[in-house]
């Protein structure tokens, strides 16, 4: 089964997203990825990616991939938090990443790990 990847970033960390997804486009472009919805735009108007949208975070996106991953249906996610701006949902973002600990979902919050991470979801896909 093709890897399901769920892919966010907040804003000053979109960039960053952008840049790590292109890096590795081709692996992703054979997973079944999912966004939230400013994220997921981006990845599929700047990358040509084919990406599921959630609604965007703070409007309850990251609680519709939370509510995807409690159900089985992710199998790792990528997490650009920004740790330096107060986020208005910090809540759905704490409920996101408590579900995956609970789940034993990979989560990476950083692009370091989120290289670990995807560099090694491609040797074993
Ligand atoms: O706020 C987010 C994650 O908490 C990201 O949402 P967007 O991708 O819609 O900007």
């Amino acid at each position: 089964m093709k890897p399901r990847i769920a892919l966010i970033a907040h804003d000053k960390k979109k960039d960053d997203m952008i840049a790590l997804a292109l890096e590795y486009r081709d692996f992703l472009a054979g997973c079944t990825l999912t966004a939230t919805g400013t994220t997921g735009g981006r990845l599929i108007n700047e990358l040509g990616l084919e990406v599921t949208r959630m609604h965007s975070g703070p409007l309850g996106g990251d609680l519709q991939i939370g509510a995807h991953l409690v159900n089985g249906e992710i199998d790792c996610v990528i997490f650009l938090r920004d740790p330096m701006t107060p986020q208005p949902h910090e809540p759905d973002i704490n409920a996101l990443v408590r579900a995956c600990d609970v789940h034993n979902i990979p989560c990476a919050t950083n692009v370091a790990s989120a290289r670990l991470v995807l560099t090694r979801l491609s040797e074993i896909a």
